[in-house]
């Protein structure tokens, strides 16, 4: 089997197959979206017909993508040009101007590897992670995301508050920073799904290949008629992802970060009527010829260290390139 170009290649956590959907020009009720982390772009890709694959057909499949070289307009920082921009962004926070604010790079790697065996490897390595690859309107897109944005079934919906990172090898507690910082992101849930009356589950651990994180569940009813873009638009960008306040920290990073986030950090996943599926853009990267653009980010606050934020994201990028 050879998988060429306008696809889907999917994952969802915990499922034993991955799904193919080869993309067409019909509009359907049922579509595949990725949103940007700006806002202004949201791509609708229609199925014009699916498959489902297994790990080992996927292993054997060919791939031929016409990946173009990569683009000069998507900026690997230097350690020192991280830290210094990653301390303007604390001064910030030290000001008071923030709470919170997320800060992100992009790191290059070599990538000669095999998609379906990378697809694969990434499904084993995080079987709670939705894994995909995705080729649309020329670009090409790799991830393994631990972040549900929302997920609606008949009208239930149910989210996380993620947020907050050590290695798996730290034994220590969380400190009273990281719990801080991960229930900013749980009172922005509640506070923005207050009108559905949320049920919120407890604050646990969850390891992901070598990071752990702290989560929080979310669940609500809905109203019979509802709009699943509408839901995600009011949920993004979280502050897992932007920051707090919202709107303050959104314009911080467009105007500060110094590149395009493009769509990581964005939300991506199946809209249809029945369920709905959709992620945070997190642990991705942009695949050109022979490279993989990987972005990684890390919440701030003001009493961050951009030394120790730069070795969060190192292993964040383990993630994909490892
Ligand atoms: C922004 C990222 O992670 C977010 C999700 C979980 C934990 C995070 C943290 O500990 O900073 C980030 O908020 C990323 O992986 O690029």
């Amino acid at each position: 089997m050879k998988i060429t170009q306008h696809f889907v290649l999917f994952r969802a956590p915990n499922e034993s197959h991955f799904k193919l959907w080869n993309l067409g020009e019909k509009e359907e009720e049922t579509y595949f979206v990725f949103h940007s982390f700006d806002n202004k772009i949201t791509h609708r890709l229609y199925k014009k017909d699916e498959a489902s694959l297994s790990y080992d057909e996927l292993s054997k499949v060919e791939f031929d993508l016409n990946l173009k070289p990569i683009d000069q307009s998507v900026k690997e920082q230097s350690h020192d040009e991280y830290i210094e921009r990653c301390n303007y962004f604390i001064e910030a926070l030290k000001n008071d101007e923030l709470d919170k604010v997320i800060f992100s790079r992009i790191k290059y790697a070599d990538f000669n590897e095999d998609f379906g065996e990378k697809l694969v490897h990434l499904a084993h390595k995080y079987p709670k992670a939705m894994v995909y690859l995705a080729n649309f309107k020329g670009e090409t897109w790799l991830g393994a995301s631990p972040e549900k944005l929302v997920q609606i079934d008949n009208n239930e919906l149910t989210t996380v508050a993620l947020a907050s990172t050590k290695a798996v090898s730290d034994n220590r507690d969380w400190t009273e920073k990281e719990y801080k910082e991960h229930q900013l992101v749980v009172d922005y849930v509640y506070s923005y799904l207050k009108d559905f009356n949320p049920s919120k589950g407890e604050t646990k651990t969850i390891s992901l290949g070598e990071i752990q994180h702290l989560k929080t569940k979310f669940s609500a009813q809905l109203k019979e008629e509802h709009d699943p873009e509408r839901i995600c638009n009011l949920l993004h960008p979280t502050p897992a992802v932007c920051g707090m306040p919202k709107e303050k920290a959104h314009q911080f990073i467009l105007e500060n970060e110094g590149y395009d986030r493009s769509f990581y950090t964005g939300y991506f996943g199946v809209i249809s009527k029945d369920c709905t599926e959709v992620y945070v853009n997190l642990r991705c990267a942009q695949v050109f010829a022979n490279k993989l653009a990987a972005y990684v980010g890390g919440g701030l606050l003001a009493e961050s260290d951009a030394e120790k934020e730069w070795q969060e994201t190192e292993w964040k990028s383990k993630a994909l390139l490892s």
